[in-house]
């Protein structure tokens, strides 16, 4: 089994309702985005896939659709309170429909970990 793991990062804002809590107020994050594949078999490049194939799936979806927007008017977050651990979520989800369409190789996102600050991560284990 190999995992590769690539970095991104987007600034945005949102309130969370936490009772009494700082993060009701509208505030922003500088996230940090690491995202992680898997996979058992290395292409004829030697190679999982593409660094910069994965980049370009995260990068379309990080910096596409969720960097300087303020989260809680999102579409996706209708309803639901954009934490770290529900954009983990929707990054993996997403992230993988586009490797399934880009690549060849049987490649699966293992993890995404969303830091919203240096000492705060909220990570999705996908599969
Ligand atoms: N499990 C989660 N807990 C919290 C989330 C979250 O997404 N998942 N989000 C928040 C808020 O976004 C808040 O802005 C950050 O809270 P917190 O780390 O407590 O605050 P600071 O960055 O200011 O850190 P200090 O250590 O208090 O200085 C809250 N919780
Ligand atoms: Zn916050």
């Amino acid at each position: 089994m190999f995992e590769l793991k690539v970095k991104t990062r987007f600034a945005g804002a949102h309130q969370l309702t936490m009772v009494g809590q700082k993060c009701e107020n509208l505030h922003g994050h500088n996230w940090h985005i690491e995202v992680c594949v898997k996979g058992e078999k290395l292409n004829s490049a030697g190679v999982l896939a593409d660094f910069g194939d994965i980049k370009k799936a995260v990068r379309q979806i990080v910096k596409g659709e969720l960097d300087h927007k303020f989260l809680n008017e999102l579409e996706i977050f209708e309803g639901k309170q954009p934490t770290s651990e529900r954009i983990a979520v929707y990054i993996a989800q997403r992230v993988q429909v586009l490797l399934d369409q880009s690549l060849d190789n049987d490649v699966k996102v293992s993890k995404v970990m969303a830091w919203e600050s240096d000492d705060a991560c909220a990570t999705y284990f996908a599969g």
